[in-house]
């Protein structure tokens, strides 16, 4: 199957244009190695309403099979990218976002303050990824062995798995 997707960078800085988005850059490669087409890139401020909105745009209108998020997982006062895609998901998808945290936390102890959720919009899959490159490389690596088989069951897909 073909897979689409759309990659939101959530970053003030970034959307102001004070700093080159190295991590939505990051997740558009990591994902093209996976032969998944980038359809749409976005860089938005972190307001809760304006990344809701953005992901409900991506998922219904847009029609797209996968959201990759990065940036505003942590605990300051603006960081609010779980909140909004908590908002919006129908089903949450704990086990790729502990799955993330745990291996993140064998790389550093900080991995323990991204509140990154994961969960599934209709047929559309939204994967919040932390703000730096390097943990958008570290979290994503996690999840893509996983990524086409998840992808394919929400859209339907009822053959048998086949275990690796
Ligand atoms: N989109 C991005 N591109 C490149 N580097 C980033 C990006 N987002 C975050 N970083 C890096 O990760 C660090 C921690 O990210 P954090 O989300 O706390 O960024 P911030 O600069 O405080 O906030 P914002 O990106 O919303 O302006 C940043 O200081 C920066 O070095
Ligand atoms: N694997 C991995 N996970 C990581 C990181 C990282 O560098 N590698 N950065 C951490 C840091 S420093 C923070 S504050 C939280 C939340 O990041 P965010 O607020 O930029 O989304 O993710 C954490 N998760």
């Amino acid at each position: 199957m073909e897979f689409q997707a759309g990659v939101v960078t959530v970053s003030d800085k970034g959307s102001r244009g004070e700093r080159e988005d190295l991590s939505g850059k990051e997740v558009v490669r990591m994902l093209q190695e996976l032969s998944i087409l980038v359809r749409e890139t976005v860089i938005i401020p972190d307001e809760q309403d304006q990344i809701r909105q953005t992901l409900i745009d991506l998922s219904d209108k847009k029609g797209l099979d996968l959201i990759v998020t990065t940036g505003g997982t942590g605990v300051t006062p603006r960081d609010l990218t779980p909140d909004a895609t908590l908002e919006v998901i129908d089903k949450a998808l704990p086990g790729m976002a502990e799955a993330m945290r745990q291996e993140s936390l064998k790389k550093t102890p900080h991995a323990m303050i991204s509140r990154a959720v994961v969960g599934i919009r209709g047929q559309t899959l939204i994967i919040n990824l932390p703000g730096s490159p390097r943990g958008v490389r570290e979290n994503l690596a996690v999840v893509l062995p996983a990524l086409k088989h998840a992808l394919e069951k929400i859209k339907g897909d009822e053959t048998e798995c086949a275990t690796p």
